[in-house]
């Protein structure tokens, strides 16, 4: 068996593996990445990436359509087939060799394979053994978690994975789970031309937002033709022909054919198969960590990213793996519960773009709470993008402390409005002082105004 030592092993070059092995040669370790599928991980190539990219042209085409002058220019219809060509592009045809330069400039080290923790600091990779002087980093992400539904397994179901990247369409699509990915893809798919029914077992879509997003969301996604259905519980999932017509059988009555069956109900952790369990580990499920991301009484083990469950989220994943790169280059660092929850952003038009507590969470978490309100497109900067858009932004505000909690923004193209509040919250900034950060004119950041106004200020 071949055998090597560098200082840090990291497993998984998902968004958290990638950044941890850069923070950590460019600290001045020697470094091996453990990849067994695309160097990029879920993210770039069946995740943030391609859905964004299939979002994106129908959503600039409704705000070209808002918008006199570029209206009486832009006559066709969305080009499905460049929308397609367009992921593909983002998505490097699923080939990661354009990741490849970032990590040689660094004399990283990439093994491609499968690895298994079998012993401190030792990975095995099929033939060869990796051994770490200081530290083995896991960003081995998470998969589509499939429902225990009759049938449903067999019925051969899409996951993200399909959805993302599929070069023909199906006629219609039925999506389990109203979460982000299934309202993004529902929102992607319908502006494609796809039939979609989306079943959500809850009694509300995007259960983590506000219910204003969620019902704003819900009514958009119904404007636009979906057939959106809460409450649902599917009994049974019957698919007679391999690549024919999918049927979900309905508890209490009912049923949904489509071409395709989208699952979007939650993710597992990658850990089944890592050797996770002799280091108090259960297979299959996320790995506990403390505010250092290490793994309770394993000092040089770390786990980043989705694969310890805390937020699945790139950013987050991609935070954490800066805090373990430096705890590992000698600096004493920790996790803040400063902006917990963080800051997120579902995709859909109107968007979601919040930060932080709703104001149920915040009362739950026993704080004196409440919110203000304003429309989001109710200020001069907003008409340049289209009068009268669909959208509210609620910020939570700690009135014990004169601070921001939480804030939630939704309406087209909210998603840079989310880090001022982001600055605000980490930065506990009192709330006469944000009065005082005045927004420029005409901007859509005077939302911030109606925002402080609405709160009293
Ligand atoms: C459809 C979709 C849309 C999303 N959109 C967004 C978004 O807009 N914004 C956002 O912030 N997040 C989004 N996410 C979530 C985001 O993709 C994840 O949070 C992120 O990819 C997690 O990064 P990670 O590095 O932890 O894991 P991953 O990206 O899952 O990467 C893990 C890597 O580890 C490898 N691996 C696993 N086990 C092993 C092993 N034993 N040996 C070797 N290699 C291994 C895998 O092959 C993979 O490459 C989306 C997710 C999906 C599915
Ligand atoms: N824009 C973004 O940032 C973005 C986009 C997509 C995904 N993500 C991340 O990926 C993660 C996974 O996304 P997701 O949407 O798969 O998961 P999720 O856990 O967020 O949502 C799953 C939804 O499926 C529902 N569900 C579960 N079982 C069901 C069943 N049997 N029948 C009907 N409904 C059922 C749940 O009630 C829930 O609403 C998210 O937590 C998010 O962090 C982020």
């Amino acid at each position: 068996m071949r055998e090597r030592t560098f200082d840090v092993i990291v497993i998984g070059a998902g968004p958290a593996g990638e950044v941890a092995a850069g923070r950590l040669a460019d600290g001045g370790k020697e470094v091996v990445v453990v990849e067994e599928h695309l160097i990029g991980g879920e993210c770039s190539f069946y995740g943030c990436m391609p859905s964004k990219a299939l979002l994106r042209p129908a959503q600039l085409l409704a705000e070209v359509a808002r918008v006199p002058g570029a209206t009486e220019a832009v006559t066709g219809e969305l080009d499905v087939a460049a929308t397609l060509a367009r992921r593909d592009q983002v998505i490097h045809d699923l080939d990661d060799a354009s990741q490849l330069p970032w990590l040689q400039e660094r004399d990283i080290a990439v093994v491609r394979g499968h690895g298994v923790l079998t012993g401190e600091r030792e990975v095995r990779v099929g033939d060869e053994l990796l051994r770490a002087r200081d530290a083995v980093v896991l960003g081995v992400g998470t998969r589509a978690m499939l429902p225990p539904i009759d049938g449903l397994e067999a019925a051969r179901p899409w996951t993200n994975r399909e959805v993302t990247t599929t070069k023909e369409l199906p006629a219609s699509l039925a999506i389990l789970g109203g979460g982000p990915i299934g309202c993004e893809m529902a929102e992607a798919y319908r502006s494609l031309g796809v039939v979609v029914t989306l079943l959500e077992g809850g009694d509300r879509i995007l259960s983590k937002e506000e219910q204003f997003a969620s019902a704003l969301v819900t009514e958009s996604l119904r404007t636009r033709g979906v057939d959106l259905r809460t409450g649902v519980r599917v009994g049974r999932v019957e698919r007679p022909e391999p690549g024919g017509p999918v049927t979900l059988v309905l508890e209490g009555g009912g049923d949904v054919t489509a071409d395709e069956l989208l699952v979007a109900a939650g993710r597992r952790s990658l850990t089944a198969d890592l050797g996770i369990e002799a280091f108090g580990g259960e297979p299959g499920r996320p790995i506990e960590v403390d505010d250092q991301l290490r793994v309770p009484g394993h000092p040089w083990l770390f786990v980043c990213g989705d694969a310890n469950g805390k937020a699945l989220l790139t950013h987050v994943g991609k935070h954490q793996a800066r805090i373990a790169s430096d705890v590992i280059l000698g600096r004493d660092v920790r996790l803040r519960p400063s902006v917990d929850p963080p800051p997120r952003v579902t995709f859909t038009e109107p968007q979601v773009a919040a930060v932080g507590y709703t104001l149920a969470q915040a009362k739950a978490a026993g704080i004196n709470a409440r919110s203000a309100r304003a429309t989001t497109s109710g200020n001069a900067g907003a008409s340049f993008h289209g009068r009268n858009t669909p959208g509210e932004s609620r910020i939570v505000i700690d009135d014990d402390r004169g601070v921001l909690v939480g804030a939630t923004f939704t309406g087209p193209d909210v998603q840079d409005f989310l880090h001022a509040a982001t600055v605000a919250i980490v930065g506990a900034v009192p709330l006469e002082d944000l009065w005082h950060s005045v927004p420029a004119f005409p901007t859509r950041s005077e939302v911030w105004l109606h925002l402080l106004a609405d709160a009293g200020l």
